[in-house]
């Protein structure tokens, strides 16, 4: 099951830099590891916001909130997810 996802990441300025920036980084190889599993295989970043249009590749609605509540980042993104279904007019499909 395909979902599109858009991540508008809002960190609180008063967050201790050491905390971010460790948060970021577990962020980061979190992203990497299911990008190398499949289980991420789009990740955009939005030009000129700290944001991302992501495309999931997840077996069921349950597993996408599991991936997407263990982000690092998650406390501090508002998320917004649109779950894809098949174009007729797609000829890839
Ligand atoms: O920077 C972001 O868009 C938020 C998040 C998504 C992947 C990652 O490494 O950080």
């Amino acid at each position: 099951m395909l979902y599109h996802v858009r991540m508008d990441v809002r960190i609180p300025h008063d967050l201790d830099p050491d905390v971010r920036d460790d948060t970021i980084a577990r962020e980061k190889a979190y992203a990497q590891e299911l990008q190398r599993a499949g289980k991420w295989p789009h990740l955009w970043r939005i030009a000129g916001e700290y944001a991302n249009f992501s495309v999931f590749d997840v077996e069921s609605h349950d597993e996408l909130h599991q991936i997407l509540s263990g982000l690092p980042l998650f406390p501090y993104m508002d998320v917004q997810v649109t779950p894809l279904a098949k174009h007729p007019s797609d000829i890839n499909n």
